[in-house]
């Protein structure tokens, strides 16, 4: 202060130079120290609120992130933990589960859906959300085929207010902390690992999905307050090498053709124990072939039609006697009434306190289309929609775990919850490529006659 007066004052006398600069050099040292606490104090000070923010995210994830389940296979691990890092956990997602899990219809029914980002689960989730049932969806968004079409099913699902939980079958925890949080009343169970050829490739998904995360997801539901009734995805695979056509519910079972027919068939058996030691009521579907809008770009009939409109050549089995394979295709609405009918008509499990209280029911029911269709029609049939000639290639079917043909008799579903197909193959496939050619982009590729509906397909 000092100083500054007398440097700043000035005075009348001629100014002592030499005072001066001494004068000048100690203050700008004071101002260099000076600037220098300040650059420290700045830097103390960004260096604290960096330590907060960071003790601040790690805390917000811990608290967020449900465990990753120590059973999860190697597939899926590195996705669950991105989804769960965004997804699982904290105030605003245990939102969204309530809300989504709610009825909103007298009586409605709250069902947990597995797999709703897969095909058939997609489906049945907006279905049931559409009649006014609560849905929550579950599913692991694994890389088994394309997940950016899971990721638009889970898009269309949230503009209908379903919310999908990204989380495993095999995670325990997460289960319960579900089931903690809501009183499901119903589980539609349609996560697997899907394909009858994959499973040569990689056996162990299969085991991982189809019996150790059905195993663990009836462990939650069997010590669930109340106890959901569960309804299922079995699979026609089950029949195998069966030879008696139809195939009928008590025909046998026990001829496995591939390992995920064998998973299929395993969960059958392990229904009948959750059902027989703890109450649990339990439908099995066994689905035939099921195809549609949405569907899964790993079989034959969708990966078919990008092929042909690639100009790719395609492959068209036949068995070893050179006979032609023969599917009883289903279209997926038709599936679609069969799983809400098998939902309407299950009875309330019987089970309390992870006990059981009284004989609960057991069902199993074939949900096909009861008119089986040859590969080379179905190429028939996508040759005339997209108006382009497919390179067959005529080969016998390689010993890959698929069967010669399915027929489903569906007299017991019927019977029971009047399920009843109305979509022929031609029909069916009109709209998938209709959905299929709109989904990709691409309906200037393919002749304007389709939407007119003048070249339904004629046999050739
Ligand atoms: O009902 C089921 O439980 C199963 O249905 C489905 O299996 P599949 O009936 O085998 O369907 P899909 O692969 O579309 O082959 C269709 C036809 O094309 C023939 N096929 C197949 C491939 C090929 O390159 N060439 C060929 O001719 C092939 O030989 C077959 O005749 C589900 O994928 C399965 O998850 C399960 O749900």
């Amino acid at each position: 202060m000092q100083y500054h007066t007398m440097i700043g004052g000035g005075g009348a006398s001629a100014p002592d130079t030499s005072k001066t600069t001494k004068l000048e050099r100690y203050n700008s040292y004071i101002r260099r120290v000076n600037s220098t606490k300040l650059l420290q104090a700045s830097s103390k000070l960004l260096f604290r609120v960096t330590l907060l923010v960071a003790l601040l995210l790690i805390f917000f994830f811990t608290l967020n992130y449900p465990p990753l389940s120590s059973g999860d296979h190697h597939l899926h691990a590195t996705n669950n933990l991105l989804s769960s890092a965004f997804y699982g956990g904290g105030a605003a997602w245990e939102k969204q589960v309530r809300h989504s899990s709610t009825p909103r219809r007298p009586n409605g029914f709250s069902v947990l859906v597995t797999g709703a980002a897969g095909f058939v689960g997609s489906h049945c989730s907006l279905a049931l959300k559409k009649r006014g049932d609560g849905v929550l969806g579950l599913d692991n968004f694994n890389s088994y085929y394309d997940p950016s079409l899971k990721r638009a099913r889970q898009k269309l699902l949230s503009k209908h207010q379903v919310f999908i939980v990204e989380g495993d079958l095999n995670d325990a925890e997460l289960l319960n902390k579900l089931f903690d949080m809501v009183p499901f009343s119903h589980i539609l169970h349609l996560a697997a690992q899907a394909g009858v050829r994959y499973a040569m490739q990689n056996p162990l998904s299969y085991i991982s999905s189809n019996v150790a995360g059905f195993v663990n997801l009836l462990e939650v539901a069997k010590a669930a307050q109340p106890q959901p009734a569960i309804v299922w995805a079995s699979s026609s695979s089950v029949y195998g090498l069966n030879t008696q056509v139809p195939f009928s519910e008590s025909d046998r079972t026990d001829q496995p053709a591939s390992l995920y027919a064998a998973t299929k068939k395993a969960g059958e058996e392990i229904a009948h124990t959750y059902n027989h030691i703890y109450g649990l009521s339990l439908t099995g579907l066994r689905f035939f072939t099921v195809y549609g809008p949405w569907g899964r770009p790993d079989m034959a009939y969708f990966f078919f039609t990008k092929d042909i409109l690639q100009g790719k050549g395609i492959n068209v089995y036949v068995t070893q006697d050179e006979k032609e394979v023969a599917r009883d295709f289903t279209y997926i609405d038709d599936i679609v009434k069969g799983c809400l009918g098998a939902l309407d008509t299950a009875e309330k499990s019987t089970g309390s306190g992870g006990k059981k209280r009284a004989p609960a029911q057991l069902r199993v029911y074939n949900l096909g289309n009861t008119a089986p269709v040859t590969v080379g029609k179905l190429v028939g049939i996508l040759e005339s929609l997209l108006t382009v000639k497919a390179k067959k290639h005529v080969i016998k079917m390689p010993r890959n775990g698929d069967v010669p043909f399915t027929h489903a008799n569906v007299s017991q579903a019927y019977r029971d919850f009047a399920y009843k197909p109305t979509t022929d193959l031609a029909a069916g496939l009109r709209k998938f490529v209709k959905w299929y050619v709109s989904y990709y982009g691409i309906e200037s590729r393919v002749k304007k006659e389709f939407d007119s509906g003048t070249n339904e397909h004629t046999d050739d």
